[in-house]
């Protein structure tokens, strides 16, 4: 099916933190456009400080834009009130990258799952009702809702962040970092698990990450961020095979490669790149 308009699109994005006293402000992006249609994955990757985790926050209406445009489904959502905040958090969720600190402690999975359907005015028993389909649907035992979220492994409580942000069948998850604080085998399972609920819903997701490697598996299009503006910007499998800009090469190649031999040839060509810079 062809849709006319993308789900989000940013347009000259550019955001400020402001300075204080007589420390200036700090210009994180600038000029930062894409759009996002249903169903996809924009990856967003760069070095720490590069300005990804702006971007989620600006569509998040967590920072004020300081210039450009934000819309969603066709409307401006660039400095929505807390009405529209309101009603956008029915088609906007997130998943944070810390599930240790991201899920209310004293609170059982299954009411951390109901919370956010009676928020939407579900009665608490048909609320319960779709907690025990979304256990079933991340994968988690149907004897999970009782339990709190300590009981739980880190892949396991991302799972219930996962249902969680799902619960209101939203339409764009923004996913910061989501499993950065996973090892790698259950790195795999969360992202497998996040393919399957898009196959299976069409969600959108701007999936923040500074992992390549993560950024590759999950996503159809990619960009890179560099210092808070985009450097490079295409489909995954170009951007992460044939980078073009210098930075995108210099990520690529200090992602961790099991075989030493590669991991030997990668830091001499990221030494040569970079006397290369320097000779520039
Ligand atoms: N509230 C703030 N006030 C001032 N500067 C900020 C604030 N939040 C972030 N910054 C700065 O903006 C820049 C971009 O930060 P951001 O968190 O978006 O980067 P990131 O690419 O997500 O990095 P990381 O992977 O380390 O989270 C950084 O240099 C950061 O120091």
């Amino acid at each position: 099916m062809m849709h006319r308009h993308p789900l989000l699109e940013v347009e000259h994005l550019a955001v400020e933190y402001p300075g204080r006293g007589r420390r200036p402000g700090f210009r994180a992006l600038e000029d930062i456009s894409f759009a996002l249609r249903p169903g996809e994955t924009l990856g967003l990757v760069g070095e720490s400080g590069s300005g990804k985790t702006t971007i989620g926050r600006a569509i998040l209406g967590l920072v004020k834009p300081t210039g450009g445009k934000i819309t969603f489904d066709g409307a401006d959502i660039t400095r929505a009130g807390s009405g529209q905040r309101r009603a956008l958090s029915k088609d906007i969720q997130v998943v944070f990258q810390d599930p240790y600190t991201s899920l209310n402690p004293s609170m059982s999975v299954e009411d951390i799952l109901a919370e956010p359907l009676t928020v939407q005015g579900w009665t608490r028993k048909d609320a319960l009702a779709r907690v025990r389909g979304l256990l079933d649907r991340v994968h988690l035992p149907s004897d999970a809702g009782g339990r709190l979220p300590r009981e739980f492994s880190g892949g396991q409580r991302q799972r219930i962040a996962i249902a969680r942000a799902i619960a209101i069948e939203p339409r764009l998850i923004v996913c910061d970092e989501p499993v950065s604080a996973l090892d790698l085998t259950t790195q795999a399972r969360v992202l497998d698990l996040l393919v399957e609920i898009q196959e299976a819903t069409g969600v959108s997701y701007l999936f923040v990450s500074h992992d390549l490697s993560v950024i590759r598996h999950i996503s159809h299009n990619v960009i890179v961020l560099f210092r808070g503006m985009i450097v490079e910007h295409g489909r995954a499998d170009q951007v992460t095979s044939e980078p073009g800009h210098p930075y995108t090469q210099r990520l690529f190649m200090s992602a961790p490669v099991p075989n030493p031999e590669l991991q030997r040839e990668r830091r001499e060509a990221r030494r040569q790149l970079t006397a290369k810079e320097q000779a520039a």
